[in-house]
């Protein structure tokens, strides 16, 4: 058997949401695939919902590399806010937070997004291929804008650009929440007057004078709509026609039906060629999310549970399905996956026994699994199924050389580099590597060296500048009789 093999599967089948079925995939480009994944809006700490999405494309991306494709990976990052509201209403929800904290908006943007980018290192995810800004693609938005108005499928009143559904046929086909009759009955309802047709959604928005993020446009001065970054954003790093785009199930209406709607009549192509979302994580059977108020922060979740157990956990479900969170179902996977890292401890402690493990059904199996639509729950169990043999074989007459060195090389490229499960990366990055301690301790000691020289000097202002500023990033000096001790608090 030879693990690292890399053979293009023509088996792979991809649930569609476009076409509501299994499809074999097909890439555009022999031997390459173009993935679009909808980012955060970067004004507050990610939470368990985020994961669910970013730890399931991350497995997409990883299976994808493990059967040979070469990978490009897109996934925006939202830093000019979109409204709370999807009917174009309410407060941008990034000018909400600055102006709660106090803060520049694009401060806000900045600080959770290194936030987001820190919580998924911890989860194990790896970074995508490029991960571009809203606010660093205001010219590619306004250009997309300006085709779709040449194409008369957009126009502008006072300042606003709004997209004209009436003008595409196809407006809804991906969630099949719209039909064209709705539109037309819709069409009676009085709505604002601005709009040619309720269900026409905002591209350009003018800014009022104390509006904090805006930028010059042929409208005005204003910002984008939310769904149009994402459709100028993918075709510019992936074309016009791209593989796979994915994201949260509610995104499907209205930002997806959007991003084909603006997207296909700029173009005349087809947007995207298969579409993949991701179910919900709910706490109590409904949604969670920031603007709903029951989120939990998994910096919060994190103090209590490695980021490896917080992976598994999402990945003992299918990306389809939803995740209901409770301290409970964490536990029972932490449980699981600590089952499955004394088995892979096992084997690199054991000696060479007699026992030969044939490991070409469990390849099968886990192939089989990952094919079938990404299917992470069952390929866990088949990591389980195999831990049991090699447990029992370790127990009993040993595995031969062979054998171990097999099993070895299978947790290493399924459980890790496809699952990315038995890695302990993501949990000394929480609590905090032997690494980063002795080096902190280095640090320390240098410092209370100088602090020393300093009060030997009679240099007291600059002894007490250090130990308050150390005070302040928490770490509390004392002076005994045997010198300097600190500890953090
Ligand atoms: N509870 C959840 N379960 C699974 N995926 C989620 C959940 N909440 C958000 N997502 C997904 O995370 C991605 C980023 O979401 P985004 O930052 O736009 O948050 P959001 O949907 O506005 O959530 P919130 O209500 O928390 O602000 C989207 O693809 C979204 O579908
Ligand atoms: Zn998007």
């Amino acid at each position: 058997m030879n693990i690292n093999s890399k053979a293009i599967s023509m088996s792979l089948q991809i649930y569609n949401t476009l076409t509501r079925k299994k499809e074999i995939f097909e890439p555009l480009v022999d031997g390459r695939v173009s993935l679009y994944v909808c980012g955060p809006t970067v004004y507050g700490h990610s939470h368990l919902g985020h994961a669910k999405s970013y730890v399931s494309f991350d497995v997409v991306a990883r299976w994808l590399r493990q059967l040979g494709y070469k990978v490009k990976y897109v996934q925006n990052i939202t830093d000019v806010g979109h409204l709370t509201d999807d009917a174009d209403e309410g407060d941008d929800k990034i000018i909400a937070q600055a102006k709660r904290e106090h803060i520049d908006p694009m401060e806000v943007a900045q600080f959770y997004a290194r936030s987001f980018f820190a919580d998924m290192d911890a989860l194990g995810n790896q970074r995508p291929n490029i991960s571009p800004t809203a606010t660093g693609h205001i010219p590619e938005q306004i250009a997309l804008i300006e085709q779709l108005i040449e194409k008369n499928h957009a126009y502008e009143v006072n300042g606003n650009v709004y997209f004209d559904v009436a003008s595409f046929e196809g407006y809804g086909k991906l969630s099949g929440r719209i039909n064209q009759e709705e539109l037309e009955a819709g069409a009676r309802v009085e709505v604002r007057s601005e709009k040619r047709h309720p269900a026409d959604f905002a591209l350009w928005k003018k800014a009022e004078p104390n509006h904090l993020m805006k930028w010059a446009s042929p409208w005005g001065v204003g910002y984008p709509g939310w769904h149009i970054e994402c459709s100028a954003m993918s075709m510019k790093y992936l074309g016009e026609t791209f593989d796979i785009h994915g994201g949260g199930l509610e995104n499907q209406f209205p930002h997806h039906d959007c991003e084909i709607a603006q997207s296909e009549c700029a173009t005349g192509k087809p947007f995207v060629r298969y579409w993949m979302h991701n179910n919900m994580v709910t706490v109590n059977g409904q949604k969670m999310g920031k603007s709903l108020g029951n989120s939990i922060s998994l910096k919060d979740i994190f103090k209590k549970f490695p980021p490896v157990v917080i992976r598994f956990f999402i990945l003992q479900s299918h990306y389809r399905s939803t995740l209901d969170f409770s301290d409970a179902a964490i536990e029972a996977a932490q449980t699981g996956l600590k089952k499955l890292q004394e088995s892979a401890a096992r084997l690199n402690e054991a000696q060479a026994g007699k026992t030969d493990l044939d490991l070409a059904p469990y390849e099968q199996r886990f192939t089989d699994a990952m094919n079938d639509d990404f299917n992470a729950p069952m390929a866990i169990a088949v990591l389980f199924d195999l831990a049991r043999e090699i447990n029992s074989a370790l127990a009993a007459d040993g595995l031969s050389a062979t054998s171990l060195e097999n099993a070895k090389a299978f947790f290493e490229t399924y459980a890790n580099g496809v699952l990315g499960i038995l890695s302990t990366a993501g949990e000394s990055d929480a609590a905090g590597s032997d690494k980063d301690k002795e080096r902190l301790e280095g640090v320390m000691a240098l410092v209370l060296e100088l602090r020393q020289a300093a009060r030997k000097n009679k240099d007291f202002a600059t002894a007490d500048k250090i130990r308050d500023g150390l005070t302040g990033i928490g770490i509390e000096v004392k002076d005994t009789k045997d010198g300097a001790i600190w500890k953090t608090v």
